[in-house]
C-alpha cells in the first residue's frame, strides 16, 4: 500500500552532550490518502516536532519520511522547497499573515513562490477566498481582520495550491467556539469533498474525535492509534 505520508523509525535529537534531548524516539506512522488524522498528546510530548518533520520543515536525526512511497528525507534546497510548496498547505500559528499586505496577496503567496503568473494567481486566490467566504475582504490589509477571518485566510492560503496534504497546528486554538467550529468545518469539507489529507495537531479532544483517527504521542513515542469510525 502506498501511503500519502509515512515515517519509518524517525528520531529527533535536540542539542548535544549534556543538553541532548530525544524529542522523538523512533516514530512509525502511516497516513492514507484522504485520511483525517489528529496528533494528540500532552505539552512537550513531541507533537510539533513530529509535525515539523512530517511537513519537511525540519529534519529528523534518524529514520526516514516517505511521501507517496518515495523517500524524501534527503531532499534539499530548491527541490525540497518546490516539493513542500506544491504538495502541502499549512495552517500553522507561527505562519501569520503579512499584516501589511492585502488578503489577496497573502493568499496568492504559495502561487507566487511556484512562479504562477499574476492573472492566474489572482483568479486562483479569489477562488480560494470564495471557498472561505472572504472574497469581499480581498483588498483589506491582513491586519484589518478579526481572528477568525485571519484563520480563514490562512485556510485559503493553505488550499490555493491544491495541496495533497494540509497540516494544521491548533487551527482553532485562539478562536471562540462558534468561529472555531466554522474553521473546523472548512478543514473537514476540504478533506471530504476534495480528498485532501488532513493532519491536525491539537489539544482539543472534541476536534481530535472528529478526525478519522487519532495518533497519541507520549514522551516522543507513539503510544496508541485509535479509530473512531
Ligand atoms: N529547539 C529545541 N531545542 C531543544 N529542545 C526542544 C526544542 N524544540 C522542542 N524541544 C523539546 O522537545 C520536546 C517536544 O517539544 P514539542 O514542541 O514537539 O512538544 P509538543 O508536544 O508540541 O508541545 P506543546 O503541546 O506544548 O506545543 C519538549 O520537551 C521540548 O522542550
Amino acid at each position: 500500500m502506498t501511503y500519502a505520508i509515512e515515517t519509518k523509525a524517525v528520531t529527533k535529537q535536540y542539542g548535544t552532550k549534556e543538553a541532548k534531548f530525544m524529542a522523538l524516539k523512533g516514530v512509525d506512522i502511516a497516513i492514507e490518502k484522504g485520511e483525517s488524522v489528529a496528533i494528540i498528546g500532552k505539552s512537550g510530548s513531541g507533537k510539533s516536532t513530529l509535525m515539523h518533520i512530517l511537513s519537511l520543515m525540519d529534519k529528523q536525526t534518524g529514520g526516514s519520511v516517505l511521501l507517496n512511497g518515495e523517500d524524501v528525507s534527503n531532499f534539499k534546497g530548491k527541490k525540497l522547497d518546490t516539493l513542500r510548496n506544491d504538495s502541502f498547505g499549512f495552517v500553522f500559528q507561527q505562519f501569520f499573515l503579512n499584516a501589511r499586505e492585502t488578503v489577496l496577496e497573502n493568499v496568492a503567496l504559495p502561487l507566487k513562490i511556484a512562479g504562477v503568473k499574476k492573472a492566474e494567481r489572482t483568479r486562483k486566490a479569489m477562488d480560494a477566498l470564495r471557498a472561505v467566504e472572504l472574497d469581499d475582504k480581498a483588498k483589506n490589509k491582513g491586519k484589518d481582520l478579526s481572528g477568525g477571518q485571519k484563520q480563514r485566510v490562512c485556510i485559503a492560503r493553505a488550499l490555493v495550491n491544491n495541496p495533497d496534504i494540509i497540516f494544521a497546528d491548533e487551527p482553532t486554538g485562539n478562536l471562540d467556539s462558534v468561529t472555531g467550529e466554522k474553521v473546523e468545518q472548512m478543514l473537514f469539507d476540504l478533506n471530504r469533498n476534495q480528498g485532501i489529507t488532513l493532519i491536525i495537531v491539537t489539544h482539543d479532544n472534541e476536534l481530535a474525535e472528529k478526525c478519522d483517527r487519532q495518533i497519541f504521542i507520549k514522551d516522543g513515542e507513539v503510544v496508541g492509534s485509535g479509530e473512531v469510525k
